[in-house]
């Protein structure tokens, strides 16, 4: 079926709103939205900016009705808001003037990803040699590409100096000796080392990475990081130009920024001290927090550039050191709230005490409610329902009862098989952790932009998986 294309102000009861404010990932609604069955009257500003109500409870992005991407494309599918992916980088861009900023792929990659972010000056942020052959072969300048891993294997250290990444992070001290080992004589590969500054801070337990005690980086307590500057710095083929720390996504204050940029700014002076050298770089990864639900916190990315750039000057001034180049590396906070799934209700089940939506994805496609108890704000689209709303459970298709999308919800009392469920804020670290549980299939992901939708990744067909399988 061909889809509707929309013009981007259109007849509908919303009027559309002015072009974002440029430096706000958070713009605040332009009119007051529709009344909606799922929450209150802010509920749209966790949407792409471009979002607009329609007849019938249908909503449009970047000029597209979901109901007709979910009819052209089938569900569930994976939507992406190409404008909203373009003004996130530009907001970055504008807030941290004088930063490099780095894209982080793990949020989400494919091609065209890729090419906006390239386009729009950014740089990336990789962790294997397929999120580096992705990006280079589909253009990216490899130079403008930093390379993460806290187990960095063979083939991607092969890849990364064969295609000339720009920057090598390194994370544990046995990477070293091999890193080295593998430039070729006549020529030295800037690397940053990543330092644990024993600072804990992130949305759940299993994503804080700035204390002790867990698997990456080298810390700044124990010494460990201390030790491997020396043995980097003797190392002729390995360039140390900085250093890089990474506190854990999903972070909503500033506060924990501050303190790093003053941790790392203490080892800069001590590194200065201790070898006579004045690192260039500092790098603050990324872990910028985005809202899930409507009301809830997110960072404010230009209050983070403000404050930080303010604390690394003072920092840097009260130890007598010049400015390191500053990078950040934000992941979720570009793609998270650019991205949008659908899904259709297969079945309703009500239990004793439960009202189950069961939807045609699940735990294959979004693992983080049942990771990290994440909580989301489904809502029906395209179908206006005068029924009350009830809390419900929506749920996935795959074989464990822990496969739950969304928990707490309200959808109309009347919601029913058929009906089609759109989930905001599903941009990030879903389809790049998906997985192949029951053979479902990964679903594909669409761009919209100015009225037009395109297929980016086609889904995953029952054929490509059954091809994978070579048989007895
Ligand atoms: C080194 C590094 N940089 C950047 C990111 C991106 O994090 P986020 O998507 O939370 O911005 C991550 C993931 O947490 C990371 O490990
Ligand atoms: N995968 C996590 C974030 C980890 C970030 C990667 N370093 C999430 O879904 O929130």
């Amino acid at each position: 079926m061909s889809h509707t294309t929309l013009p981007r102000t259109t007849e509908t009861p919303r009027t559309a709103p002015p072009a974002p404010d440029a430096t706000a990932l958070h713009p605040a609604p332009t009119t007051a939205p529709p009344p909606s069955p799922g929450g209150g009257p802010d509920e749209l500003a966790i949407w792409p900016a471009s979002t607009l109500p329609l007849p019938e409870d249908d909503l449009s992005i970047g000029g597209v009705a979901l109901t007709e991407l979910a009819d052209r494309f089938g569900t569930p599918a994976y939507v992406l808001d190409e404008d909203e992916v373009r003004r996130r980088c530009r907001t970055y861009l504008r807030a941290f003037p004088d930063a490099d900023v780095y894209y982080a792929a793990k949020a989400f990659l494919c091609r065209a990803m890729a090419h906006w972010v390239a386009e729009e000056g950014l740089g990336l942020d990789v962790c294997s040699a397929g999120e580096l052959e992705l990006a280079v072969t589909t253009g990216f300048p490899p130079e403008r590409i930093v390379l993460h891993g806290n187990a960095k294997s063979p083939a991607d250290l092969r890849a990364a100096l064969r295609l000339g990444v720009g920057r090598i992070v390194i994370d544990s001290t046995s990477e070293i000796a091999r890193l080295a080992a593998a430039v070729p004589a006549d020529s030295r590969q800037k690397v940053l080392i990543r330092v644990v500054p024993g600072i804990a801070a992130g949305g759940h337990a299993k994503i804080r990475t700035g204390t002790d005690d867990q698997k990456f980086g080298l810390s700044l307590t124990d010494g460990s990081a201390q030790h491997a500057i020396t043995r980097v710095l003797g190392q002729p083929r390995l360039e140390l130009v900085g250093l890089h720390c990474h506190l854990g996504s999903q972070i909503t204050a500033v506060k924990p920024y501050l303190s790093a940029v003053r941790r790392l700014v203490g080892l800069l002076a001590r590194v200065r001290e201790q070898h006579g050298v004045t690192l260039p770089e500092l790098d603050l990864g990324g872990g910028h927090g985005v809202a899930y639900l409507p009301g809830e916190p997110a960072l404010d990315v230009v209050g983070l550039a403000t404050k930080v750039r303010a604390e690394l000057a003072g920092s840097c001034a009260a130890a007598g050191l010049p400015v390191p180049r500053l990078a950040v590396e934000p992941g979720r906070a570009i793609a998270g709230p650019s991205g949008v799934v659908l899904y259709r209700v297969l079945s309703v089940k009500r239990t004793g005490s439960h009202t189950f939506v069961a939807v045609d994805g699940g735990m294959s496609d979004n693992p983080r409610p049942a990771l990290y108890g994440v909580r989301y704000a489904p809502r029906l689209v395209g179908r206006r329902s005068a029924v009350p709303t009830e809390p419900v459970t929506v749920v996935g298709r795959h074989c464990e009862a822990g496969d739950i999308l969304a928990s707490d919800v309200h959808l109309p009392g009347d919601v029913r098989p058929g009906d089609l469920l759109a989930v905001p804020v599903a941009g990030a670290y879903h389809l790049s952790m998906a997985s192949g549980y029951n053979l479902v299939g990964r679903p594909p992901v669409v761009a919209v932009t100015s009225g037009h939708a395109r297929l980016l990744v086609r889904r995953e067909s029952l054929a490509d998986i059954q091809e994978r399988d070579i048989g007895l």
